[in-house]
């Protein structure tokens, strides 16, 4: 990087070049009023009529117009400026403020600007709010600039475009969660073949997948990704409505050339310097499509710099539990259903001492396995670390504090890295030789012989020669020096030596001066304008100029500068000998940045092999501390749990003091149970009070399931779980009003989703569906759904319902059990004991429930009294006719006698099904039955 040209921003108006001389400009030169065209016809033209725009606001535009859809970071001196639009927009978004500067088309330029040095806090929350930021920088030394003429402007130009899905700093990134940037294709028309390639590009990852249209919604949330990029031509398609809705800003659409299938598997190759794909595996067109526009992306945005990516991998379909949004959002796998971490599944495990450990687990959490032995090897490494406590302990203390390797590394290769970066590779690299001879000798399973063997294989010489040059204490830019250590490289030795020498004979002059002039308050000092120079008090200054060695510079208000050629020359070798030893030391990091990308892949096997340690060590430590057991995970159908716990509702109850109740669950095929309805898993059907437990209960199983299936331990005493293909768990009803569906919508089309997806291996839990209507639709849904789950999908479920009467499909449904949660009455109190048998609940106790829940004591009483004539009437139509006998109805049981008349009965008449599409159908339902809500 050069040095910037410095047009400041210091005082009013005041600028210095880099030359070092101060000028005094009422106004930035490019923008001054008398140098703008009267009138440019647009931006971007460059010169205009007979008025030319100024040479720096000519380049302005120009880049500008390249990049119209950024907030342009035009570098000038210390600061990032804005103008235009821009500057209006950041202002109003950063809260900085909006200054004016010159004229454009004779209107005022507002302009706006951040400073260097906090730029990352700046960036961060504009990338939040979901700007684009180019990041235009001087591309070339502003000495060079002046030798083609006085007039000329520093070449600039924009260095990188910062996306939310292409941040690699630091300090914008949280260290534990991945950054995705993600490339969606599609082949073929609606019905043809889905991809998605996905890359973090702050580690390297790259990864990539093939979908379908079903499938589609659930791959890309799964991921989380900060920015999607789609197609141009497929934004817009129908199909894509739902998921472009869910993505909002992060959402990015671009030209359909990047996406272009026929070149895609050379442009991948060329990226990667193969003749071949082979090596990395077998692609699709729609994943090559994908791939190569992640790549084409890539280059838009980070424009010259190479990004060290890691080879694609492909994620193979079927490879992996899916778990579809709604499933994910109401397990609370990664975030709470409030979209806050803390509180979810992942939060709750994470004991991982590295960010590359917290990434890695929350990678598994997105992509369960639904391989056994995968499962089995990813087990072998906590239960190794379980036992081994000592082990388990010293590794911990190696992680802890181990510095982010990956991302250290993709720094250095996208040439943003600092010393810093350096110094974490070396400290990365030696606690990888503490963690190593820790594991040697141990009796490790597979995934930890193999981190092991990567540990072992980390490049011994390159380790050495960071040590052996960096200094302990590293600043974060190498621009300023002071990096190297003393003693690792003699020419610079010899050069800082030169220059300490230098420094100490300026401050051996002060003292001859002070003796030679007699002025004790002779001071040596030293500033950017002068340059070294002798300070006395004013009144003394006369007496200095009478010698003749001592040149006048400047006079304050109380003191006066002078200059000498003793100090001019030291001045001139300290600065010579500096900037020698920053060019050596510039030098010195360079040779050391290339041997470590000439090291990428071993630097990145130890990475990832410290992470599955970290991972490992992370989980034995919670199955010790909390007492979870591993599981068996085969490829029956059993799912049998003894003694579970819902581990995040445990530890917050832990917290209050209390305590949980396990409980058991068994949904494997029932025996003795033979034809048709034998061989496949069981279902639950569980009744019970309000606040009993049930969601909790249904929850704590199918995150059973999903541990076991990342390959950690569980919360129970014993587990047997038969791989699950895929998960839904429909607990807890949630509008979805920005897609445009009601509550009971949404139910139906998540309920719909299951009975036409579900197979025997997967799970289902399902809480009291069909609640969002009115009873008998409710009731006769939740039947037949049941229904369908036992005969069609034969599928493992849970169901908890408030409708008692489902109970009596145990009769019908061989593979039904019905369950309940208990509780005691005592003293007409509920005690809710959380305990799931076998069996009916009597009653729901949402009365006392609500009465807990602070009803007014008269709105209680009265609900008391119809719920006991409700119960005494029993079942039927004329269950409600007491009603009217009941105080509070007296009123309405004046009803005129003849039927009233009704606007849903004569729209249903008006109704012709056989004229109505779908849709249609679907609307005037609704139409029916807001006019059956409305009736009086
Ligand atoms: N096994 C358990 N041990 C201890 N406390 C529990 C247990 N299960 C649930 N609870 C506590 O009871 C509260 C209510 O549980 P949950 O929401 O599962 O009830 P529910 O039966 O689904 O109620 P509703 O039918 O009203 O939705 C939980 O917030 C939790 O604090």
């Amino acid at each position: 990087m050069f040095p910037p040209e410095s047009w400041g921003r210091q005082g009013a108006g005041v600028f210095r070049e880099a030359t070092g001389a101060a000028i005094h400009a009422p106004m930035l030169d490019i923008l001054r009023p008398d140098r703008e065209p009267p009138q440019a016809p647009h931006a971007g033209s460059g010169a205009v009529g007979d008025a030319a725009p100024t040479p720096m606001m000519a380049q302005f535009l120009e880049i500008k117009e390249r990049h119209a859809d950024c907030l342009l970071f035009y570098r000038m001196g210390d600061f990032y400026e804005l103008f235009f639009d821009d500057a209006v927009a950041a202002s109003a978004a950063l809260g900085i403020t909006l200054t004016k500067r010159g004229k454009h088309l004779g209107a005022d330029i507002p302009m706006a600007g951040v400073p260097v040095v906090s730029s990352d806090d700046y960036l961060q929350k504009l990338i939040g709010l979901g700007f684009r930021v180019a990041v235009c920088e001087q591309v070339e030394d502003p000495a060079e600039a002046k030798k083609r003429g006085g007039k000329s402007v520093v070449r600039r130009d924009v260095v990188r475009l910062v996306t939310p899905g292409t941040i690699t700093e630091e300090t914008l990134l949280e260290p534990g969660r991945p950054n995705y940037l993600m490339c969606l294709s599609r082949i073929g028309g609606a019905a043809g073949a889905y991809a998605i390639a996905w890359t973090d590009l702050s580690t390297g990852l790259f990864r990539i997948a093939q979908t379908s249209a079903d499938q589609l919604s659930a791959d890309v949330l799964a991921m989380e990704p900060s920015e999607v990029v789609v197609a141009d031509t497929l934004a817009t398609d129908e199909a894509l409505g739902p998921l472009v809705q869910r993505l909002g800003r992060r959402l990015r659409v671009e030209p359909a050339v990047l996406f272009d299938g026929a070149t895609a598997e050379e442009r991948l190759c060329r990226f990667f310097g193969v003749s071949t794909l082979d090596g990395f595996g077998t692609f699709g067109r729609a994943e090559l499509s994908a791939g190569a526009a992640l790549l084409a992306y890539l280059a838009r945005t980070q424009l010259k710099a190479h990004p060290p990516l890691s080879p694609p991998r492909r994620v193979e379909a079927g490879s992996y539990l899916r778990i579809d949004p709604a499933t994910r959002a109401s397990l609370e796998l990664t975030r709470t259903v409030a979209g806050k971490r803390q509180g979810s599944l992942l939060a709750t495990i994470d004991r991982c001492l590295t960010g590359a450990g917290s990434r890695l687990l929350g990678a598994r959490l997105a992509l369960p396995l639904t391989d056994p032995a995968g499962i089995s090897e990813r087990q072998d490494s906590v239960a190794v670390l379980a036992e081994e406590g000592t082990l388990r302990r010293r590794l911990r203390e190696c992680l802890r504090g181990l510095p982010d390797i990956d991302r250290a590394l993709s720094r250095l290769g996208l040439d943003r890295g600092g010393p810093r970066d350096l110094g974490a590779l070396a400290e990365g690299l030696e606690r990888a030789g503490a963690i190593a001879r820790e594991l040697a000798g141990a009796d490790l399973g597979h995934e930890l012989a193999e981190a092991l063997a990567a540990l072992e294989a980390r490049p011994l010489a390159l380790a050495v020669s960071l040590t052996d040059t960096l200094a302990d204490d590293l600043p974060l830019q190498r621009r300023d020096g002071g990096f190297v250590r003393a003693g690792a490289d003699p020419d610079l030795d010899e050069t800082r030596a030169l220059r300490d020498h230098s420094r100490r004979v300026v401050a051996e002059l002060q003292a001859r001066y002070a003796g030679e002039t007699g002025i004790r308050s002779l001071k040596v000092k030293h500033n950017n304008v002068l340059g070294y120079f002798v300070e006395v008090p004013e009144a003394q200054g006369p007496a200095m100029l009478a010698g003749g060695a001592f040149h006048h510079r400047q006079t304050l208000a109380s003191a006066m500068r002078f200059s000498t050629p003793e100090l001019a020359d030291l001045e001139a070798r300290i600065t010579e000998a500096g900037s020698k030893a920053l060019a050596i030391e510039l030098a010195l990091f360079s040779g050391l940045r290339d041997a470590v990308l000439a090291e990428i892949d071993a630097i990145r096997a130890v990475s990832d092999a410290l992470a599955v340690i970290d991972v490992s060590a992370g989980l034995a430590e919670l199955a010790v501390a909390a007492d979870w057991v591993r599981p068996v995970v085969d490829g029956t159908l059993a799912f049998f749990i003894e003694c579970g716990r819902h581990p995040v509702v445990e530890a917050a109850l832990k917290g209050g003091g209390q305590s949980f109740v396990a409980n058991d669950c068994d949904l494997s095929p029932p025996q003795g149970v033979s034809g048709k309805a034998g061989g496949a898993g069981a279902i639950w059907l569980i009744t019970g009070p309000n606040m009993g437990g049930k969601s909790t209960f249904l929850r704590q199983n199918a995150l059973i399931a999903v541990l076991a299936q990342i390959g950690a331990f569980v919360p129970a005493t014993k587990a047997h779980i038969g791989v699950v293909d895929r998960l839904f768990s429909r607990v807890g009803a949630s509008d979805d009003l920005a897609e445009g569906r009601s509550t009971f919508m949404v139910e139906m089309v998540e309920t719909a989703a299951i009975l036409n997806q579900a197979t025997e291996r997967t799970l289902v839990v399902l809480d009291e569906i069909g609640r969002g209507t009115s009873t008998y639709d409710g009731l006769s849904i939740a039947f037949a759904s049941v229904e369908h789950l036992h005969e069609v999908n034969r599928a493992r479920a849970l169901f908890a319902t408030h409708f008692h009467e489902m109970t009596a499909l145990a009769a019908r449904l061989k593979r039904l059990r019905n369950a309940t949660v208990r509780v005691k009455e005592w003293e007409g109190e509920v005690i809710f004991l959380h305990e799931v048998t076998s069996g009916v609940a009597d009653r729901s106790y949402g009365v006392q429930v609500a009465r807990l829940a602070g009803l007014p004591p008269a709105v209680v009483e009265r609900a008391r009294q119809i719920l006991s004539e409700l119960e005494r009437s029993g079942q039927g139509e004329k269950r409600t006719a007491f009603l009217d006998d009941l105080p509070l109805f007296s009123q309405a049981a004046r009803a005129p006698a003849a039927p009233p008349p009704s606007p849903a009965l004569d729209a249903l008449a008006a109704l012709d099904p056989d004229a109505l599409t779908p849709r249609e159908a679907l609307e005037a339902l609704y139409r029916l039955k807001g006019l059956v809500a409305t009736k009086p």
